[in-house]
């Protein structure tokens, strides 16, 4: 059977489809309206994003300023309609878990993944995946709203913009099946918007709506946002001091560290749940 390899794989039940494109060959196939057709869950594959494994040396012909990254693999991702993303934290985990299953990279070091918002590092301990994600960045709070509820939003840009709202009950979201309101002059380029309620000491549980792809069972860059709004909430880091969180998502758990270096841990589990091939 003729055509483009693809794999499915989730972290944490936010679904991807995986393309390898290891020399770029397929950039000119890989419009908004494919990858929007690869993701339908009725007509399509069915995914929450487009996955492109691709060499870094290969998309400098297509994004020479992201290229210069000193990694040998690039995770182009897309989300479910088409637009192009920065990042996906449970798509780290994922890629990572498929180039150590395909023998891609050495089986005894962390793998580095360059992406549109800087190269991310994964460990791997049994089945747990562990991505560094970098640095967040604070912005300006604003008010996120859904019909004439409305609740103030902490900014945590984790190379990708978030919104983390604190709700009394996960309900209170509602469906999630339209767009929740934003401020446009705070995210211009969109919003990733996160709602939380509190379980516990140092535990979470979140829901999501994905910029691009509305709600997802889980959102690794929007843990992270969460974990570093409720810590900032409760005061958790007196000196900088490193920080634990459990954050559960309608697909499972995952665990996020911030610590004194200022970095944000990302751990949870990655599956490859099938392949095949597609005319795209
Ligand atoms: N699900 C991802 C985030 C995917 C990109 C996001 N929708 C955006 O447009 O920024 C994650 O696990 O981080």
């Amino acid at each position: 059977m003729s055509g483009y390899r693809f794999l499915k794989g989730h972290g944490t039940e936010n679904d991807f489809v995986l393309l390898p494109d290891h020399d770029g060959s397929i950039h000119g196939a890989l419009a908004p309206e494919r990858v929007a057709a690869l993701c339908d869950r009725r007509a399509g594959l069915g995914a929450d994003g487009v996955v492109r494994v691709i060499r870094t040396a290969a998309l400098a012909a297509y994004e020479p300023t992201v290229a210069e990254q000193d990694a040998e693999w690039f995770m182009d991702y897309r989300n479910g309609d088409g637009s192009v993303a920065e990042m996906c934290g449970n798509a780290t985990r994922v890629y990572a878990k498929h180039l150590l299953d395909e023998g891609l990279v050495p089986a005894d070091q962390p793998v580095r993944i360059a992406t549109r918002a800087g190269v991310k590092t994964v460990t791997r301990d049994g089945g747990t995946f562990t991505t560094d994600m970098g640095v967040p960045v604070l912005g300006p709070s604003s008010t996120v709203t859904i019909g004439h509820q409305g609740w103030p939003a902490t900014n945590v840009d984790m190379g990708n913009p978030h919104a983390v709202a604190f709700l009394d009950d996960l309900a209170d979201a509602g469906r999630l099946l339209e767009e929740p309101g934003y401020d446009h002059e705070v995210y211009p380029h969109g919003v990733n918007i996160e709602f939380v309620v509190r379980v516990a000491e140092r535990h979470v549980a979140m829901r999501v709506h994905e910029r691009g792809a509305g709600e997802t069972r889980s959102c690794g860059t929007g843990a992270c946002a969460v974990l570093v709004a409720t810590a900032i909430a409760d005061d958790a880091r007196p000196g900088g001091a490193a920080v634990t969180y459990r954050v559960d998502v309608p697909g499972g758990e995952l665990t996020l560290t911030w610590t004194p270096d200022d970095h944000v841990l990302l751990a949870g589990p990655a599956a490859i749940v099938g392949e095949g091939t597609t005319s795209l």
